[in-house]
């Protein structure tokens, strides 16, 4: 341990299921032998803290809880058998904390899959605190080069949707719908889709979002709010009428993941991302059979996703807008998200 960290230092802290989450002092964490000490300076907030102060899914989450997993910042201690990582390296510590490394998931590079699999801000404390605790073997490595605030949403927004539209076999010059654009992942999957060379059909509501997601580089708008045939409309946006090859459901609603499956192209994939609570994914059997579609999950990314997700942003390819608000405002956050009103990312300066 470096002799000048502090023995204490500000988090946001839940209790109990169901909030509220409290700004309070807390003591700084010692790295294990195998772990890094990363002193967070911005955290991207994800739809998946809102989920685990909510207790929306079927694993409990450890209690009192620090959230957060988009964490960025510096390198300050490292345990003994860390090697691989310096301090003063720029790091940043993602959902999956750690994993075994050695099951036959890992073995293969589906580490999300780990039996084992830690979970930052959810089954360990995650990064809306000073100074948080990763896995040497899973933290990002982040280049020097790249601000901190702008980064830090890539971290579970940009891999994640970076994993999707390469799980979707969406080619360049092809079509994907992303379903809940104006929201924090669906904001990042414009860019990465559209430095991918697709062509993006946005679905999300209001004038806001829409501006967004057109500035981000889509070629159509659908508004699920106001459209009186969904899949009527989301097939008209495409070329030839028949839908989009690709669709990725990241919105935070079961009705899209009922949807999807009617409007993709026939030999076309849905990649289903987001976690409404107590949701089911449906779709007709007949026209899924004869039209040969494809219906799957996509779970985060593995390391090597990160670095290639990282290195997309590194290269300027990826501007999607974010907002900059004090880490004790946290709950803040969480109403607007709770309200669908976000366009795009907050981040967390944990220095406020
Ligand atoms: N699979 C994974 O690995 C993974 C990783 C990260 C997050 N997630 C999940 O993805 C979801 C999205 O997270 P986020 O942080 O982007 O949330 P967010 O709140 O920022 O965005 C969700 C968006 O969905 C939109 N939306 C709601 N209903 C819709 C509908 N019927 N049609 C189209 N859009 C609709 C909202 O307006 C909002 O813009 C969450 O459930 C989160 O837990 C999954
Ligand atoms: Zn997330
Ligand atoms: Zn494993």
């Amino acid at each position: 341990m470096a002799p000048n960290l502090p023995e204490k230092q500000w988090a946001m802290v839940i209790e109990k299921t169901g909030g509220p989450v409290d700004y309070k002092e807390i003591p700084v964490p010692k790295p294990g032998p195998d772990e890094v000490l990363v002193n967070i300076k911005y955290s991207g907030v994800c739809h998946t803290d809102l989920h685990a102060v909510n207790g929306d899914w079927p694993i409990p989450t450890k209690l009192p809880l620090v959230g957060g997993h988009e964490g960025a910042g510096v390198v300050v201690a490292r345990g003994d058998l860390v090697t691989e990582v310096e301090i003063g390296d720029h790091a940043g510590i993602k959902w999956l904390n750690g994993s075994c490394l050695s099951c036959s998931f890992c073995m293969q590079g589906d580490e999300p899959l780990c039996p084992k699999a830690l979970l930052s801000g959810y089954t360990v404390d995650g990064t809306f605190q000073q100074y948080a605790i990763g896995k040497a073997a899973h933290v990002a490595r982040i280049p020097k080069e790249v601000p901190l605030d702008g980064v830090a949403p890539v971290l579970c927004a940009g891999i994640t949707v970076f994993k999707g539209l390469k799980e979707s076999g969406a080619r360049p010059g092809e079509t994907v719908a992303i379903v809940g654009a104006g929201g924090g992942l669906g904001s990042l999957a414009c860019q990465y889709a559209k430095a991918m060379g697709l062509q993006v059909i946005a679905i999300d509501a209001g004038d806001e979002k829409k501006k967004m997601c057109m500035e981000l580089g889509a070629s159509a708008f659908c508004d699920f709010s106001s459209s009186e045939n969904l899949v009527k409309d989301v097939q008209a946006a495409t070329e030839d009428g028949t839908g989009p090859h690709a669709v990725l459901l990241v919105a935070v609603n079961e009705k899209p993941f009922q949807q999807a499956a009617e409007y993709v192209r026939p030999r076309g994939t849905v990649v289903a991302i987001g976690l409404p609570a107590g949701a089911f994914l449906k779709a007709p059997v007949f026209e899924t059979v004869i039209g040969m579609k494809t219906i799957k999950g996509s779970y985060v990314g593995n390391r090597k996703d990160t670095t290639e997700a990282l290195d997309f942003f590194k290269r300027g390819l990826i501007n999607s807008p974010f907002k900059t608000i004090g880490m004790s405002e946290l709950q803040k956050v969480y109403d607007m998200m709770q309200q669908g009103k976000i366009a795009g990312r907050y981040v967390v300066d944990t220095s406020k």
